[in-house]
């Protein structure tokens, strides 16, 4: 990317300190510019010098020396040590300088970082005036039908035209008010499905804990929108009982919670209604002053109505002078025709870039952190492919049956409710190479690459089941079709267990066993891998006849307890040679003591940040329909019935024979997990 400065700052002879990705960052010293930038690819190719991702935080990467050598190293020059701003971090930022050249010659052109993420470039100008600096933004790989274009560095392509970003100084904001353009900003966000359970359950406990832990934007407003009638007073009450704060930190959560009440208001209408949104907007306007405004609308309503939704928000409720992003919840459609059908219309009202496809399971922490212990650990990047593992496991269970969402999971069934999306979505995350560098573009373009090279379920690798009625200790337990909002004689499975190859070099042949059900013995989701035998093991005899329990397993439990265990042979202490097997364990509850935020606030910060690193592009969400499309039409056609299972059981035992034509075990159900 080129910056270009004007006179008179021109002066400057050399070197300027980049501050990269903190928002936060308190400059008093003059000039200061905003660009959104990151390194050259070569640099983010310097493991140690790769940006952190905006949600590691706390431990710092290397120290200010130890960073500094390693930019000399890369041939950058000194920065001066004076006059370096002070700086104060924020929790999600990475907060050290990242010296680098910035030369100013006559045609004043510097060539210097790519970009986009937002920070600060401070320039040691000998005039100290104050600077404009346009940048020619990074080519972004888009989805089709967006385009980036160049923008200056106070906007962003949004909406198919530049937009005002929602820069840094506004998150700046939070501490010191309006930006350089001396105009503040807002973030409004509008629930719209208030009064529906994800609302409830979800996503206003993860906004109070969002502006609990001070992540929220200091100007911010809340809005809920549905159908039910309901006053400012209504609402907030309703909200008030479904908040708590997290256990580590319960100071002030009453105040706290009073503040967050304060700044969330209703709005009664309906979902096709442009004038009832007409009205939203004007109560919006009265929030957002004179403020630049960015809004944020989150779909927690059944997706038969995305669509009017979004035509009304577009046309009667979106931001005039900020950025406007939608969240959409799942399902995206319940096939490939009827996924692109949303997105064609989706695309009528929104470019690609304003869509947020949320799936949770991304944002899960352990989930996240799949690239993390793979990527940045010398042990597992190489055994990382068909050469060293067997098999993966990646396997979904609830303790509970569809209770409250028959009449939903009917016309969706397991394999669409959890399959499709959130297993589907950690296996292209396993399985995909390494991308280019952190950025949402190219670790989605590696994603997507997976899902296209796996190979499209056939029925023969699957197996559906469907939860009965059961007595355990005198209480009886519903089935199914038990559920007044379930036709008696639904076909529709809650559970379902399937095999799927990549085709690719690195995993041709390693089947990738997904499980997931509803109503079983326990509530669990986890990823397994499991290891080949070890070629002629020494210790073969102590394992007996049976040499699979002697292979190494990793198990990334994503939920309840969060760990990640490596199973391995050991000797048992003592004279004799006796082996077991014994985990390397890395317990989260032992490990950290901070509790694991849910993925909700997660991804709804991100959003309100622009980060779509965790969201699902569309060509993703083809793909994986593809993948999935033609069994569900045939399950449906053929009207195959699901082998029954009983409430709280381990599944059906077709489950086990899927397993074993591919000569694998379930890692949960072994004797010892
Ligand atoms: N609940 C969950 O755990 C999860 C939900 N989701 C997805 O999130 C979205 C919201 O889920 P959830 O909150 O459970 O949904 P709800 O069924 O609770 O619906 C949300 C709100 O939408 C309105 N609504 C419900 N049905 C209709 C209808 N037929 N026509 C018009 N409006 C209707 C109601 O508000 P009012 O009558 O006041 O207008 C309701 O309060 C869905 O897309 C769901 O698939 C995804 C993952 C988990
Ligand atoms: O998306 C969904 O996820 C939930 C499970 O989410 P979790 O975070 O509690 O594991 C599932 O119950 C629901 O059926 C499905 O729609």
């Amino acid at each position: 990317m080129f910056l270009y400065m004007s006179d008179p700052l021109v002066r400057v002879r050399y070197a300027a300190c980049l501050f990269l990705l903190d928002p936060s960052l308190s400059l008093s010293w003059p000039p200061r510019i905003e660009i959104e930038i990151r390194p050259p690819r070569n640099l983010l190719q310097s493991p140690s010098l790769r940006p952190r991702s905006k949600t590691q935080t706390n431990t710092r990467l290397f120290s200010e020396r130890e960073r500094r050598k390693k930019l000399m190293a890369v041939s950058f020059p000194k920065c001066p040590s004076s006059p370096l701003p002070p700086l104060q971090t924020r929790n999600r930022a990475w907060s050290s300088p990242l010296c680098a050249p910035i030369q100013v010659g006559d045609s004043s052109k510097w060539a210097l970082f790519e970009t986009t993420k937002r920070c600060h470039l401070s320039v040691s100008a000998t005039n100290g005036g104050s600077a404009v600096a346009p940048v020619e933004p990074s080519k972004k790989i888009q989805d089709s039908g967006t385009k980036t274009t160049p923008t200056d560095h106070s906007t962003k392509v949004e909406n198919g035209v530049p937009q005002t970003v929602f820069s840094s100084n506004e998150f700046q904001d939070l501490k010191t008010g309006p930006n350089d353009s001396g105009r503040e900003s807002t973030v409004s966000i509008t629930v719209v499905g208030a009064s529906g359970d994800l609302a409830k359950k979800k996503i206003f406990p993860a906004l109070f804990a969002l502006y609990y832990e001070g992540f929220l934007p200091k100007h911010f407003t809340i809005f809920g929108y549905a159908r039910s009638k309901m006053t400012d007073a209504e609402l907030r009450e309703m909200v008030s009982r479904t908040l708590n704060c997290r256990i580590d930190q319960r100071e002030n959560c009453d105040a706290k919670m009073e503040e967050f009440l304060k700044r969330c208001f209703y709005h009664s209408g309906q979902y096709d209604s442009e004038a009832h949104f007409v009205e939203l907007d004007k109560k919006l306007k009265q929030h957002e002053g004179s403020r630049i405004s960015n809004r944020l609308y989150y779909l927690s309503i059944p997706p038969n109505i995305f669509l009017d939704v979004v035509k009304c928000t577009s046309l009667a409720a979106s931001s005039e002078n900020g950025w406007t992003r939608v969240i959409v919840e799942k399902p995206f459609g319940r096939d490939a025709e009827s996924s692109a059908a949303l997105t064609r219309g989706l695309k009528q009202y929104l470019h690609e870039d304003q869509i947020f496809r949320i799936d949770h399971y991304l944002g899960k922490e352990l989930v996240e952190n799949l690239s993390v212990l793979r990527f940045s650990n010398l042990v597992f990047e190489p055994l990382w492919s068909r050469q060293y593992i067997r098999n993966v496991q990646i396997i979904f269970s609830e303790d509970f049956g569809t209770e409250g969402r028959g009449g939903y999971f009917d016309s969706y069934g397991i394999i669409r409710d959890i399959m499709q999306n959130h297993l589907l979505q950690i296996v292209a995350l396993f399985a995909m190479e390494t991308p280019t560098s952190l950025e949402a573009e190219d670790i989605r373009n590696e994603k997507v690459k997976v899902l296209r090279s796996m190979k499209t379920l056939e029925i023969d690798d699957v197996i559906i089941g469907q939860y009965k009625s059961h007595t355990r200790g005198g209480v009886v337990y519903p089935g199914y079709t038990d559920d007044k909002t379930v036709p008696n004689d639904s076909l529709t499975p809650t559970f379902a267990a399937a095999a799927l190859f990549i085709n690719n070099a690195r995993w041709d042949g390693v089947p990738f066993l997904m499980k997931a059900g509803k109503a079983l013995h326990t509530k669990r989701a986890e990823i397994r891998v499991q290891f080949r035998h070890v070629p002629g093991n020494l210790y073969k005899k102590c394992f007996g006849t049976d040499l699979d329990r002697a292979t190494n397993e990793l198990v990334i439990r994503v939920q309840p307890d969060e760990a990640i265990y490596l199973k391995i042979n050991n000797k048992i202490p003592g004279l004799g040679m006796r082996l077991d097997r014994s985990n390397l364990n890395l317990h989260y509850a032992a490990r950290y003591s901070k509790e694991i935020p849910c993925a909700y606030e997660r991804l709804l910060l991100d959003a309100i940040e622009g980060e779509r690193r965790l969201f699902i592009r569309s060509d993703e969400l083809d793909a994986a329909w593809a993948l999935f499309t033609p069994l569900l039409k045939e399950l449906e056609e053929k009207r195959i019935a699901p082998e029954l299972y009983p409430y709280g059981s381990r599944g059906p035992v077709g489950a086990h024979y899927l397993a074993a034509k591919y000569n694998v075990r379930w890692g949960d159900l072994g004797a010892e997990h």
